[in-house]
C-alpha cells in the first residue's frame, strides 16, 4: 500500500462517525516456523478509543497484538509480514528504533511483571533510559503523575521505596500500567491484562481503561467478552488466524453481521 492509501485509511468513517485513527494495519501474516498464526489481517486502531480483540484460545489475538509493537522480534522463529503503521510511519522499517516504538507502543501484560525494584524506580525506570527527565525533581513529577493516572498514588504515595513486588495482583498491573505510562506512550496494549486478577482487582482496571482512554489509544486482548462490551467502543473478532469481523462493539454484541462472530458471543463455540 502507498503512502497515499495509507493517509486514506487514516480515517476511518465506518458507521458514519468519522475516526482519527493511530494505527494502520494491512495484510498482516504472522508465521511461527512453517505455521501461520494471522492470516491477512488488516485493521485500522483509532486514536481516542478502545479496541478489544476478542475470539477463541489460539485465532491469533495476542500474536497480532504483540505485531503491534514487533514484540514478535523476540520469539524465535516468528516472522511477519505485511505493513504496519503508527502515524503512517511503518513500524517494520529497518530504520525504525524498536527501543522507541515500544515506549511509543507501551505494552501490559496477563500477568502482572513489576521489576524486582521499589515501586519509585518501577515507574522511574523507561524514563531514565529514555533520558525523559533532567532532574530528581523532573523525575519525582513523572513518577507521581504516572500513579495518579494509573489509579495508584493514594495507596502507594507513603511508601514510593517499597517493592513493586510486596503490592497485591491488581496494585502490581496499575503499577505495570503506570511504568507503561510515565514514558508517554501513544498507545497501550493489554494482554488480558485482568486473568490474574479478582473481580474488584478487574473492576478497578476496567475504570481506569475508561480513564486512559481519550489520552491513549488502546488495544486489548480478553477472553472475557463482557469485559469487551463493558471497556470498549471497537471489537474485532479473530478466529482460526483470521479477523473475521471488525466494528462498533455494541453494533458486534448486538447486531454481528457474520455466522462465526454470532456463535461465538453466543457461548456456541470457543
Ligand atoms: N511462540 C510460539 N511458537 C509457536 N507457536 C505459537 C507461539 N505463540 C503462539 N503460537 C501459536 O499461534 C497460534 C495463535 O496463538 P495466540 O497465543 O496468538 O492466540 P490467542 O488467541 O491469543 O490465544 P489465547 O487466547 O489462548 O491466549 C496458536 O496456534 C499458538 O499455538
Amino acid at each position: 500500500m502507498n503512502a497515499q492509501n495509507f493517509a486514506d485509511a487514516a480515517t476511518d468513517s465506518t458507521a458514519g462517525t468519522e475516526r482519527d485513527i493511530k494505527m494502520v494495519a494491512r495484510d498482516v501474516n504472522v508465521y511461527y516456523g512453517p505455521k501461520q498464526a494471522i492470516k491477512g489481517v488488516s485493521i485500522e486502531i483509532p486514536t481516542d478509543e478502545v479496541t478489544a480483540f476478542i475470539g477463541p484460545s489460539g485465532c491469533g489475538k495476542s500474536t497480532f497484538l504483540r505485531t503491534l509493537n514487533r514484540m514478535n522480534d523476540t520469539v524465535s522463529g516468528a516472522r511477519v509480514e505485511g505493513d504496519i503503521r503508527l502515524d503512517g510511519e511503518n513500524i517494520y522499517d529497518s530504520s525504525m528504533d524498536v527501543v522507541q516504538l515500544r515506549a511509543r507502543v507501551g505494552m501490559v501484560f496477563q500477568k502482572p511483571n513489576p521489576f524486582p525494584k521499589s515501586i519509585f524506580e518501577n515507574v522511574a525506570y523507561g524514563t531514565r533510559i529514555h533520558g525523559l527527565a533532567s532532574s530528581r525533581g523532573e523525575m519525582e513529577q513523572i513518577v507521581e503523575q504516572s500513579l495518579k493516572r494509573a489509579g495508584l498514588w493514594d495507596e502507594v504515595k507513603d511508601r514510593l521505596n517499597d517493592s513493586g513486588t510486596a503490592l497485591s495482583g491488581g496494585q502490581q498491573q496499575r503499577l505495570c500500567i503506570a511504568r507503561a505510562i510515565a514514558v508517554d506512550p501513544e498507545v497501550i496494549l493489554m494482554d488480558e491484562p485482568c486473568s490474574a486478577l479478582d473481580p474488584i482487582a478487574t473492576a478497578k482496571i476496567e475504570e481506569l481503561i475508561h480513564e486512559l482512554r481519550g489520552r491513549y489509544a488502546i488495544a486489548i486482548v480478553t477472553h472475557n467478552m463482557q469485559q469487551a462490551a463493558r471497556v470498549s467502543q471497537r471489537t474485532a473478532f479473530f478466529h482460526l488466524g483470521h479477523l473475521v469481523e471488525y466494528g462498533d462493539t455494541s453494533e458486534m454484541f448486538t447486531n454481528p453481521r457474520e455466522q462465526r462472530t454470532k456463535d461465538y458471543i453466543t457461548g456456541r463455540y470457543g
